[in-house]
């Protein structure tokens, strides 16, 4: 006969290998607090979809063939040179609707009939993609706007802490645009738009935007009252942030399934 006392159900079991788990990146030295290890957003609290919804500045979009791209684009089978494709797809439509305040100034014309008044673009344009996940929005953007400065901005979201570090930038030192639209996939803690925003203000910009395709409404928030100021203009309002700092549903990792490294 079998002794149920000896037998252990399977959530048992998964508790303990988690234990021992815990224990070995305790000793590894690999929680500074030499205590229970934490995943680090676990217990954070968050704000709901309902709570971010009514910031001032913060633009999502209710386009229907936004929404269709971005079915495609979360969907996990899509490949990456289609998921490429999506990205720079939606940077182009998300550049039409953030482009919408633009200044422009008279320009007069001949058409082959007669002489018209016409506008241009007021001022110079630049697009800081933050890198890598950022490259496919600002290519995007370009599709829309050919002649924008594109400023490029490398910062990397640490995933145990979830801190972004710089480790690339090419500012320019002559600024003399109109406006300059950070822009990156995934708005999560909100750490990366934060740090980007703070340094395109060190460079005097007038007036900053940014512009990603998924919000998490804890990252949104932080950026919106970090930089009460800027315009945030996001292809869609997530859930939340699982407790690795992921956007819930979202997307995973946009620039592993850009460039294909998983
Ligand atoms: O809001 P946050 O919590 O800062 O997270 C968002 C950042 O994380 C991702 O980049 P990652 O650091 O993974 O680099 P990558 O673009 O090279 O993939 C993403 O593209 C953002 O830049
Ligand atoms: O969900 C997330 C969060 C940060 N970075 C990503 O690529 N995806």
């Amino acid at each position: 006969m079998v002794d149920s006392t000896r037998l252990l159900n399977s959530d048992t079991i998964l508790s303990k290998v988690y234990m021992i788990y815990d224990e070995g990146r305790d000793m590894l030295g690999t929680s500074p607090q030499g205590g229970k290890s934490k995943l680090p957003m676990q217990g954070v609290p968050q704000p709901t979809r309902d709570e971010v919804l009514k910031l001032p500045r913060v633009h999502i979009s209710s386009h229907p063939v936004m929404a269709h791209k971005m079915t495609l684009l979360r969907n996990k089978n899509t490949p990456p040179p289609q998921f490429y494709q999506l990205v720079k797809e939606i940077g182009s439509l998300l550049a039409y609707e953030a482009t919408e305040n633009l200044a422009l100034e008279k320009s007069e014309i001949e058409t082959p009939l007669q002489s018209t008044t016409g506008y241009r673009l007021a001022g110079g344009i630049g697009v800081t993609p933050i890198l890598r996940a950022g490259l496919g929005l600002a290519e995007g953007f370009r599709q829309v706007i050919p002649d924008v400065q594109v400023w490029h901005l490398g910062l990397r979201r640490d995933e145990e802490t979830l801190q972004a570090m710089e480790y690339y930038n090419r500012l320019p030192h002559q600024v003399d645009l109109q406006v300059v639209y950070a822009v990156d996939p995934m708005l999560a803690t909100g750490g990366s738009a934060i740090d980007a925003i703070n340094i395109l203000k060190r460079r005097g910009i007038p007036r900053l935007s940014y512009l990603g395709i998924i919000a998490a409404p804890y990252g949104l928030q932080r950026l919106a009252q970090a930089h009460p100021d800027i315009d945030i203009y996001v292809a869609a309002l997530d859930e939340s942030l699982n407790d690795m700092g992921y956007i819930v549903p979202g997307l995973g990792d946009a620039g592993d399934r850009q460039f294909g490294t998983f």
